[in-house]
């Protein structure tokens, strides 16, 4: 059974998603948002490394190949990795809307098993915006674009200022970022107000 819960719904004064003008070119790749993030990042070497890509509108495209490192039964793909490739899609969808946004609320179904070397094809696309909240959609199929749905997500991702990392990230992080000008070339890139 899927389907999302009352807490996804989007209220009646929701709106569209607006794609922001200055948004990468759809088959762009978006890159990490962070070095070291466990989805995305280049640095975690037992990290996803997902690819995201931008699509039309709000949209994008993904993809992950299942490592050993991901497995939780043999030779087949941990369900909270999976749930984490799924919020690491739809997370990237902020750099579309140029809105830093976290995770509020995750719900997954698994429909099929992974195994370890299949890649997932990824897409995420955001269906509504009510004032800080963004609800998306995700999905991901085995194989190729359009090959047996394994896995799919809904969520509310909540719109967030660059003071939430920093007042609650650790030090040590923090101030790595706000020494690095790459980071912060990132960063801004979700800003609408830098
Ligand atoms: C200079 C250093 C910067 C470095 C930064 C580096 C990069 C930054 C760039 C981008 C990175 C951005 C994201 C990362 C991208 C991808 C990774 C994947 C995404 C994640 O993995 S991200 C981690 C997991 N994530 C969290 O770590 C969130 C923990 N959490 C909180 O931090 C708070 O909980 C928060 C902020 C969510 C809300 O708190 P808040 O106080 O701001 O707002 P509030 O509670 O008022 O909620 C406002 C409205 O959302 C509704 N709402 C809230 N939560 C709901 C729920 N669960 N269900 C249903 N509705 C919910 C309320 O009901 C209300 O609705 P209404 O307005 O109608 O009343």
């Amino acid at each position: 059974m899927s389907g999302s819960s009352a807490a996804l719904q989007p209220p009646a004064d929701a709106v569209k998603p607006v794609r922001h003008p200055d948004a990468p070119a759809p088959g762009e790749l978006l890159g990490a948002h962070y070095e070291h993030c466990f989805g995305c990042g280049p640095g975690q070497p037992h990290g996803l490394h997902l690819e995201a890509r931008a699509g039309e509108g709000v949209s994008l495209t993904a993809e992950f190949t299942v490592q050993p490192a991901h497995q939780g039964a043999p030779g087949l793909a941990h369900g909270g990795v999976l749930a984490t490739a799924l919020d690491e899609t739809l997370g990237s969808l902020n750099w579309l809307l140029r809105t830093i946004a976290v995770t509020g609320r995750l719900e997954t179904d698994f429909l099929r098993p992974v195994p370890v070397g299949t890649t997932l094809y990824l897409e995420a696309e955001v269906t509504a915006v009510a004032g800080r909240k963004i609800y998306c959609t995700a999905t991901g199929r085995l194989g190729g674009p359009g090959g047996p749905l394994a896995v799919r997500a809904d969520a509310l991702f909540v719109e967030v200022k660059v003071d939430h990392f920093v007042d609650h990230g650790r030090q040590e992080e923090i101030q790595a970022v706000m020494n690095d000008p790459d980071q912060i070339r990132r960063t801004r890139a979700f800003e609408v107000n830098p």
